[in-house]
């Protein structure tokens, strides 16, 4: 099937023009006049509209069992909102069990996404532990699996938590095989201690949530987390960057010269501490770690997004039903599921509030919420850009649709959104995944299982010149 965007206005990272586009095969294959193109099927008229690599979110977590529950939305619901929202490619995070094979969680990962997926998607591994057995089996994770980033959380004590020496060592590996660390940087003990002191005075409400998860911690572990990588002479990704403090680790770090990364996500930039104060238990729908911080620290995070000191935006789609699942924490914030649904808005919000509100230009908004995710993951060209030979994933988004995001006309099966009545400007109208038609007319038109696994470079293959930009 042949295929023609036409009267569109292309924009990538780096350049915004006009012209048609040509797909065959599931790539695209001609960029200009579309007079120049061979026979066409079928025609998308573009006009009005900007022309989008289509969204890579590298932070979800789908079908995730967490906290003695499980999140709402699964790999074909959240994909299916995932399209909706403009979002082509996703990179979910693979849970690994202490003392258990990693291949193990990796098939449980593929036994969970297979056939349900509507949209390309990856893995990233967690390392919860670095024993001879994990040492030995991560050549064959990169070299087999494809899968060329490493996660360790450096909170959730006694859950996720891992130890320095972990993550040193991971960092080594990583470093002599070629694959990312992310770390999600908050200081897990100081965290429990907090956590106790806050549930010994009665303490339980959604808000101690927060209160008991100062930026002081999420700092601490940045910078620890930085000093570590430079030491090993490795390469980090921090994910989840919600606070001044961690940005000025991540910042000083690169100043330094070290290879560092950050992410913030749409919900760090436009909601606050507050939320968590909502009368009915309702803060618990903004329950998420590192957790919503007061005002001020969203100027310093869009300032961030701004001048690079971070470079992307995930959407750490996390989901759990405010009843039922939420409410697991009524009597106990320690309960509460952390995570909310984000995916479907992550480009919309960062679209509107980003761009329209003059905080970031149009190529910077492509380069945070594609572009960038593409190179650093090992995706890219094929993913997060338009050009000659590239996968076609495109999203034909209309600037001039107003809208309010709500559950009630949301796509994922979770039963609030945490943006509810919030008014954006812009729809992704079109949206195309390797060349089919998969959202049209506010219509999911694809079918669950036409996403693909994505085997992934080892990291800085994609990179190109990324390194002299610091
Ligand atoms: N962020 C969050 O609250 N939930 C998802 C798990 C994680 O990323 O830490
Ligand atoms: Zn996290
Ligand atoms: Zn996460």
């Amino acid at each position: 099937m042949k295929k023609l965007i036409k009267n569109g206005t292309i924009v990538t990272a780096s350049e915004t023009f006009q012209a048609d586009l040509y797909l065959e095969n599931g790539k695209i294959t001609g960029i200009g006049q579309s007079q120049t193109f061979g026979p066409v099927d079928e025609t998308i008229d573009a006009a009005g509209c900007y022309v989008f690599p289509g969204g890579v979110d590298p932070h979800t977590h789908l079908d995730m069992p967490f906290g003695g529950t499980v999140t709402k939305d699964n790999f074909e619901t959240g994909t299916i909102g995932a399209a909706f929202g403009g979002t082509t490619t996703i990179i979910d995070f693979c849970l690994t069990e202490k003392g258990k094979p990693l291949q193990q969680a990796i098939q449980t990962w593929h036994d969970k996404s297979a056939g349900k997926a509507a949209i390309d998607y990856s893995f990233h591994l967690m390392i919860g532990e670095m024993t001879e057995a994990v040492l030995n089996e991560l050549p064959s994770v990169i070299t087999n699996e494809g899968i060329t980033s490493f996660k360790v959380f450096m909170a959730y004590k006694n859950v996720f938590q891992a130890d320095d020496a972990t993550l040193f060592e991971t960092l080594i590996k990583a470093k002599e095989l070629g694959a990312l660390v992310m770390v999600h940087a908050e200081n897990g003990d100081v965290i429990d201690y907090l956590t106790k002191q806050a549930l010994a005075k009665g303490q339980t409400d959604p808000i101690y949530h927060a209160l008991t998860r100062p930026v002081e911690a999420e700092g601490e572990a940045t910078g620890r987390a930085c000093k570590l990588t430079a030491l090993a002479g490795s390469q980090l990704y921090v994910v989840h960057v919600t606070c001044a403090e961690a940005v000025n680790q991540i910042e000083e770090a690169r100043k330094q010269g070290a290879d560092i990364w950050g992410e913030t996500c749409p919900q760090y930039l436009v909601l606050d501490e507050d939320a968590l104060r909502k009368p009915n238990f309702e803060g618990a729908k903004y329950v998420w770690s590192p957790p919503l911080r007061p005002k001020e620290h969203q100027a310093a995070l869009w300032n961030a997004l701004k001048t690079g000191a971070l470079q992307t935006i995930g959407s750490d789609q996390c989901s759990f039903d405010f009843d039922g699942q939420k409410s697991l924490g009524k009597d106990d914030f320690t309960k509460i599921p952390n995570g909310g649904p984000i995916v479907e808005d992550r480009m919309s919000i960062l679209y509107s509030e980003g761009v329209e509100k003059g905080r970031i230009s149009l190529n910077q908004f492509v380069d945070l919420t594609s572009t960038r995710a593409a190179k650093l993951f090992g995706m890219y060209p094929k993913k997060g850009t338009i050009s000659v030979g590239a996968d076609a994933d495109l999203v034909v988004f209309d600037p001039s649709v107003e809208r309010t995001l709500s559950a009630k006309t949301h796509h994922l099966a979770v039963d609030y959104n945490a943006f509810e009545g919030m008014n954006v400007k812009g729809l992704p109208r079109t949206v195309l995944s390797r060349g089919q038609v998969i959202i049209k007319d506010g219509m999911y038109v694809g079918s669950p299982g036409d996403g693909s696994f994505i085997k992934r470079s080892t990291y800085g293959n994609t990179l190109s010149n990324e390194k002299v930009e610091q």
